[in-house]
């Protein structure tokens, strides 16, 4: 689904990542962790093809990241829903009509039934607030409202940039607990996250795999957690 050959990234002239080896196969669960600032975010846009690698190789679904085109992009982008870490919203659209938006952007918006947009929103506990305004909810609110848009598409991959920042254990673990769904399901998952309790609590659940990212490379953490 998606491999990395000895692919690099830096934003100036020094790499902030390099030496990136890795495969993540399909229906896996992965873990990304390590400090901040040392690159998790950058790491999830190489992902999906927000940056492109300036060094090595990255294949995303089959095809290589630095040759693909505009459309290319595109369509890729649709099979991968991305929880981001700010979860902005549209703040004069309520909160369903936030989660179609992906629908409507791509046409995709009558192949959807009105009914799987509810079952969704009610899927992430969201039925009561289906009609607030985003700055009406809270921050567990927005993490969820925030995962469910990032699936209306049906992605196969779900790439989630700390996905419980801000919101208490409870809710992480309704969070942690809505992901490990998805992956039951068949989706391959990726998660950064700071959170080694959040990382433990999952290991309980899903065979997940750890990766560390430590002085620009990654690095398997899986024994130590
Ligand atoms: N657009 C950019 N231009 C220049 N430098 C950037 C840019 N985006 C990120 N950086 C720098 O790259 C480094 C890695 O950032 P990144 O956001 O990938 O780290 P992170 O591990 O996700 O951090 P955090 O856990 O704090 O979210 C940081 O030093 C950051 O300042």
């Amino acid at each position: 689904m998606i491999e990395m050959q000895d692919a690099a990234y830096g934003y100036g002239a020094e790499p902030l990542l390099s030496g990136l080896s890795l495969h993540l196969p399909p229906g896996s669960f992965h873990f990304l962790t390590g400090p901040s600032g040392a690159g998790k975010t950058t790491f999830l846009k190489l992902c999906y093809a927000e940056l492109l690698p300036t060094g090595g190789h990255i294949s995303l679904f089959g095809h290589t990241a630095t040759g693909l085109a505009r459309d290319g992009i595109a369509d890729l982008r649709q099979r991968i829903g991305v929880v981001h870490q700010d979860c902005n919203f549209l703040d004069h659209l309520p909160l369903r009509d936030n989660l179609a938006l992906p629908l409507t952007v791509t046409g995709k918006g009558s192949m959807v039934q009105e009914s799987n947009l509810t079952e969704l929103i009610g899927w992430v506990g969201l039925s009561a607030r289906a009609n607030a305004f985003p700055p009406e909810l809270s921050g567990g609110e927005r993490q969820r409202a925030a995962l469910a848009r990032a699936i209306i598409m049906d992605p196969d991959l779900i790439l989630a940039d700390e996905p419980t920042g801000n919101v208490d254990w409870d809710m992480s673990l309704r969070l942690l607990n809505l992901l490990v769904e998805l992956n039951k399901l068949g989706k391959t998952v990726v998660i950064a996250t700071h959170d080694l309790a959040l990382i433990r609590a999952a290991k309980q659940r899903v065979q997940a795999r750890v990766l560390r990212i430590q002085g620009g490379q990654i690095i398997s953490a899986g024994a130590d957690l």
